[in-house]
């Protein structure tokens, strides 16, 4: 089955919720653990047992387990398997992007099943061109798996390329001209697409995003960043029913508790089914 009919389905059943499992060496001393592989151990597969039963999707921020070379890439190996077998869909946060020969082989590291890394999805970048995504496109259909492709970021440094227009009569931002390959992409898909954009929930009004294209929109920056569900509600509109609101640190600040980090989840995953109506 498509990522893009696992995503509708894992939402209706769980929530619009996804959790962040990034372990931050400052979260890990706030956990009571010693910054090494022991400590990302606890605090990733702790986070793990705690939430991936109670959410749609888990999002690993991989860059937090590459700091440990080897053995912290096998942790995070272990955190996709578990949180998949515990239900949840695991959208790994890579963000990369090459020319396409390179692409392919990103693609194999993390959506062919044969590998340790595969994931239900991942986040790529287009600034190398859109067209540079197409071997991630490709083995993502193989594959059924998904892609969330950056477009307007969360951070505020990202409109200085991301609102650059393009030259020429009609000229488009990169942001909108991204949008619109996603249009294409996920144009006859039922009920939704399987080729997402990333755009944050901390966004300012003026963006003038056309965000109806059928896919599924990963909102970063709710939280800890300062995105708030109304923020949902006003950057978004009527494609709110596709966002899947993002928060890593907030709930891992409720650590290690991990009643106090599931009745976050609940409780946020109520108040975001609110919003999509
Ligand atoms: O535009 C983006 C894209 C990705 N991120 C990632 O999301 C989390 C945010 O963590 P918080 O602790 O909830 O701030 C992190 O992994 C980022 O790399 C983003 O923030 N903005």
């Amino acid at each position: 089955m498509s990522f893009g009919k696992r995503l509708h389905a894992a939402v209706a059943a769980r929530g619009p919720f996804c959790v962040g499992i990034d372990p931050h060496a400052s979260l890990l001393r706030d956990w009571g653990f010693d910054d090494d592989v022991a400590g990302l151990e606890r605090f990733a597969l702790g986070t793990v047992e705690a939430v991936a039963p109670h959410c749609s999707v888990v999002k690993p921020q991989s860059a937090f387990y590459e700091r440990f070379g080897s053995r912290g890439v096998a942790v995070l190996e272990r955190v996709i398997a578990e949180s998949r077998a515990a239900g949840a869909l695991v959208l790994l946060d890579i963000k990369r992007g090459d020319i396409g020969s390179t692409s392919q082989a990103y693609a194999d590291a993390y959506l062919d099943p044969a590998s340790p890394l595969a994931s239900d999805a991942v986040t790529v970048s287009p600034f190398l061109g859109f067209g540079s995504l197409q071997p991630f496109v490709d083995t993502a259909v193989k594959h059924d798996a998904g892609l969330f492709v950056l477009a307007a970021t969360s951070n505020k440094e990202g409109p200085e390329v991301q609102e650059a227009v393009t030259d020429g009569p009609g000229g488009r931002t990169v942001s909108g001209t991204m949008l619109d390959h996603l249009r294409r992409l996920n144009a006859d898909a039922e009920p939704l697409g399987s080729f997402g954009a990333v755009v944050g929930a901390t966004l300012a009004d003026d963006r003038g995003l056309d965000l109806a294209f059928n896919g599924p929109i990963l909102a970063p920056g709710y939280g800890e960043q300062g995105g708030t569900t109304a923020d949902l509600r006003r950057i978004f509109g009527a494609s709110a029913r596709n966002v899947l609101a993002s928060s890593s640190r907030g709930v891992l600040r409720l650590g290690p508790d991990p009643a106090a980090m599931r009745a976050a989840v609940l409780r946020t995953n109520d108040e975001l089914r609110e919003l999509r109506g």
